[in-house]
């Protein structure tokens, strides 16, 4: 199976994407948890708005599927201004960019998506726009190539990634405002389906709620895309309604357990505690043995399990849990070793 394709994924996936901008909240007050995050940006945007002003660039990272986009849009329509949406690939020449911030209104949001990827071309481009609203660019080649300089509007760039770490210093600077999303817990994940079930109209109870927020793995979307699939369980086994025995029994079908694990998880928890007797075992071993690529390990499947506890990276390789040996009711051989390096994605 193609990590992407896993039920559990918290990147988007096809089905996704017309659900997604149906359920997105557009205010910050329909904006579930992240609470810090949710009462710094009003301040700001309220002191932004009484001004008069462009808000301070933003910058947003964190995980997939946590909810950068829709903040990203949140901000836009709270500020009251337009925006316009790219990414760092799309953006392949400085002209791209130039075309997209020679057309801002005045206070308007540029978003940017994967920024982590712009060019550094794009990216040189892009400093003296946010820090002084000029555009400076070279058009043309060789002798007949001339240099323009352009005001621009006062406008807002929000900035979204998953991996912080990847942007350059020069970049990272010229954000004022910097938010970082973190994993939900159970009861705000069960506000989001609460909300979204409301959206779909579809009858869904307080515990059928946590049921899904459980096994959601501390992210939004997952929670939705989860909702989806019970609702059509609820559809033709049931009469609709959702409740926590009909949102479990529908989970259990789809083999997503309680903690939120899918088959992935679950193969590599064990091949770790039965053929590597807990670990720690190299993760290229650990690869070869489930048959999966690497990258797909690091990326994929690890993170989760290493946020809830269940996995830890050692110098010397992975190791089970205690968490880990508990969730498959065996007891363990040996106390956990400490987490060495946590690297889920990398602070700036
Ligand atoms: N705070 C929230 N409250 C309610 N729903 C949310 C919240 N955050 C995210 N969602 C829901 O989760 C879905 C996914 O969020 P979003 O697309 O913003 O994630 P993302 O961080 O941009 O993901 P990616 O890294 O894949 O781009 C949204 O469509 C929305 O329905
Ligand atoms: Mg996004």
């Amino acid at each position: 199976m193609q990590p992407e394709q896993r039920l559990v994924s918290p990147a988007a996936r096809g089905e996704d994407e017309a659900l997604d901008r149906a359920l997105r909240p557009r205010r910050l007050a329909e904006y579930i948890g992240q609470g810090p995050v949710r009462e710094q940006l009003e301040i700001f945007i309220g002191a932004a708005r009484m001004r008069g002003e462009a808000l301070d660039h933003v910058l947003i990272f964190g995980p997939p599927g946590l909810g950068k986009t829709t903040l990203a849009r949140v901000i836009a329509n709270e500020l009251g201004v337009g925006l316009r949406q790219t990414a760092g690939p799309v953006l392949e020449r400085p002209g791209d960019l130039a075309a997209l911030l020679t057309n801002l209104e005045p206070r308007d949001v540029l978003f940017v998506d994967e920024i982590h990827r712009l060019s550094p071309q794009v990216e040189e481009v892009l400093y003296p726009a946010m820090e002084d609203y000029q555009l400076d660019i070279v058009i043309g080649e060789g002798p007949a190539a001339r240099s323009i300089k352009l005001d621009l509007p006062p406008f807002t760039l929000v900035g979204a990634t998953t991996r912080a770490g990847l942007l350059t210093s020069p970049l990272r600077d010229r954000f004022g405002i910097v938010q970082r999303l973190e994993f939900y817990d159970v009861e705000e994940l069960a506000a989001i389906v609460a909300r979204s079930a409301r959206i779909l109209g579809v009858e869904l109870s307080t515990e059928g709620a946590r049921e899904i927020a459980a096994r959601a793995r501390g992210t939004p979307r997952i929670a939705n895309r989860l909702l989806r699939r019970v609702r059509d369980y609820a559809q033709v086994r049931g009469d609709g309604r959702i409740d926590a025995a009909t949102a479990a029994a529908a989970l259990d079908l789809l083999k997503v357990d309680r903690s939120g694990f899918d088959g992935m998880d679950r193969r590599l928890l064990r091949t770790i505690i039965d053929k590597f007797d807990g670990g720690p075992v190299g993760i290229d071993s650990l690869a070869a043995a489930l048959g999966e690529e690497r990258g797909t390990l690091e990326d994929v499947i690890e993170p989760y399990l290493i946020q809830q506890g269940y996995l830890v990276r050692t110098a010397r390789g992975r190791m089970a849990t205690r968490l880990a040996y508990a969730h498959f009711g065996l007891a363990p051989p040996r106390p956990d070793p400490p987490q060495e390096a946590l690297d889920l994605f990398d602070e700036p």
